[in-house]
């Protein structure tokens, strides 16, 4: 057995670990990080990478079937669902080496390939080596949660580990869970030819604000896909080629079954109990993203079981980074300012609170103020008028945004910015915006924001008047 020392070992080489491994590597530290399957983790092999490539391929697929409006004759696409796969595959063979072994150990990163345990409160074992840190970062993120449904064990099925790799375009694709994962995959599927069914057991798109998410539930409905809401999915029958899926409201057949029902967090093989890692589904975390037992111990991404997106993973490695290499302990994790986006056509957007949320904190004070879409030029120009965003106001702040549209996941950013660094409305107000853009949605909210106080106001507009009358 190797004996290795080192100020940090991460484990878990995805966005969360890369992240860690790069920051603290370049800032002197010496990192040893672990990795026992795939560098670059879900992100890059089985989750946003190859998600939105297909999503791509799936939008060019559709868009040659909508230039009626705009003077050009739409075609029936001919799709090659294998060729989609090869453009997925290539993407993250492009993206690939930004992630690999070699460019993290030109950082001076010692990388290890094999899975990690620990042994006791400061050490881990991986293979044949045995590695001693001053602080370690768990950062192993999630995998597929996988339900016991009555018969699943018996029946094929793919999750996100798995979907990419088919190469036969599914005749009808069912899928479990119309969360973004099932959501993103359908709106592909049925694009590039599928007939798709998702069978969701409560509402689709359910961490979102349900007013923009059936935006975008009536668009994949219109595309043909069908969505079941309200339905728990209680067994599965089937084989190769025929797969049915009954729920307590009737019964759906299709040729392949996709299952899309949230995520596991890879803890099983870390023998947390040997290092006094207290976990439940996840590791328990403070703020600080340590163990509350073992403080030697921090965690980041999916792993903390907060928001599972790669932003986060990356934001948690920024605080872990502070920490551990620089000894910021007081460096904390926000929720409040984190963005997401799911990338179905129209996006579907989220920073802040949800209005709900809003609405409990802030009562009376609070102010909805919204814009659709088809008031902005650019959008009307691009024929993508559906859509709006709508922003929650307390005290002059924003407070939360939405926005379902065109190019909404890009849209948000300027909420973000509002949002995670205080700003005001006012902030969003003075800034000048090139015109056409769809940018100028988050300028004209705003406006309509402030609207309100200079136009119907008494004291304005005598003010105005007193001005005028004695202005030479
Ligand atoms: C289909 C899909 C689409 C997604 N799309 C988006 C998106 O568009 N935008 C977004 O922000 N997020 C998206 N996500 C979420 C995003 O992929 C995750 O939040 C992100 O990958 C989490 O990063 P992580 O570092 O925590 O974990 P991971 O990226 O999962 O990395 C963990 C790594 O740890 C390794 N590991 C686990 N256990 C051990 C061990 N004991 N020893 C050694 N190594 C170990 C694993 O092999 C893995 O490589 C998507 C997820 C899915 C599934
Ligand atoms: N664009 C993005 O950023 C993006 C895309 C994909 C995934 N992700 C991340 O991955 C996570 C997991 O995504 P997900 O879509 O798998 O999970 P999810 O938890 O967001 O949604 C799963 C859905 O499955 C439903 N469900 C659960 N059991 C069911 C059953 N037996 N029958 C029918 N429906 C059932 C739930 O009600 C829920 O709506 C996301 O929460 C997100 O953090 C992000």
């Amino acid at each position: 057995m190797e004996k290795i020392t080192c100020d940090i070992c991460v484990i878990g080489a995805g966005s969360g670990g890369l992240s860690v491994a790069a920051g603290a590597s370049q800032m002197g530290a010496d990192v040893v990080l672990i990795e026992g399957h795939k560098m670059g983790g879900d992100c890059l092999n089985y989750g946003c990478v190859p998600s939105k490539s297909l999503l791509a391929a799936a939008k060019q697929a559709h868009a040659m079937g909508q230039g009626a409006g705009l003077g050009v004759a739409p075609v029936t696409p001919q799709v090659d669902y294998a060729a989609a796969k090869d453009h997925v595959a290539s993407v993250i063979d492009t993206i690939a080496p930004v992630d690999s072994q070699e460019r993290f150990e030109g950082f001076g990163v010692r990388v290890i390939r094999d899975w990690a345990s620990f042994k006791d409160k400061r050490t881990v074992v991986a293979g044949e080596r045995e590695i001693t840190a001053r602080r370690f970062v768990i950062a192993t993120g999630s995998g597929p949660f996988v339900p016991p449904i009555d018969g699943i064990e018996d029946v094929p099925y793919f999750t996100n580990e798995t979907i990419f790799d088919l190469r036969e375009r599914p005749d009808h694709l069912l899928i479990i869970g119309g969360g973004p994962i099932g959501m993103e995959m359908a709106q592909a599927h049925a694009r590039l030819g599928s007939k798709v069914t998702v069978i969701e057991g409560a509402k689709a798109l359910g961490n979102d604000d349900r007013e923009l998410a059936e935006v975008v539930i009536g668009q994949l409905q219109s595309e043909g896909v069908q969505i079941v809401e309200g339905q728990q999915a209680k067994r599965i029958t089937g084989g190769d080629g025929s797969v049915t899926v009954e729920t307590e409201g009737g019964s759906h057949t299709g040729s392949h079954l996709l299952v899309a029902v949230g995520r596991k967090v890879n803890l099983d093989r870390l023998n947390l109990d040997a290092a006094g890692v207290k976990h439940d589904r996840a590791v328990v975390v403070g703020d600080d993203l340590r163990s509350k037992t073992n403080k030697r111990v921090y965690v980041v991404g999916d792993a903390a079981g907060r928001m599972q997106f790669t932003h986060v993973a990356g934001y948690h490695a920024g605080i872990v980074v502070r920490s551990a290499v620089l000894g910021m302990s007081w460096a904390k994790a926000r929720q409040d300012h984190i963005p997401w986006v799911t990338y179905t056509a129209p996006e579907l957007a989220h920073v802040g609170l949800t209005e709900a949320q809003a609405r409990e904190k802030f009562g009376g004070s609070l102010q909805v103020v919204r814009f659709n879409y088809d008031e902005i030029d650019r959008a009307v120009a691009e024929g993508k008028t559906k859509g709006f965003v709508k922003v929650l106001v307390a005290h002059g702040k924003p407070k939360g945004a939405s926005i379902v549209g065109d190019q909404a996941g890009e849209l948000i950013a300027m909420w973000a910015m509002a949002i995670a660094n205080g700003q005001k409305m006012s902030a969003i107000a003075n800034t000048v915006l090139p015109y056409p853009t769809l940018n100028e949605i988050n300028k004209r909210v705003a406006g309509t924001y402030f609207s309100p106080k200079l136009f119907d106001s008494a004291s304005v507009k005598t003010a105005v008047g007193l001005i005028q009358k004695y202005l030479p």
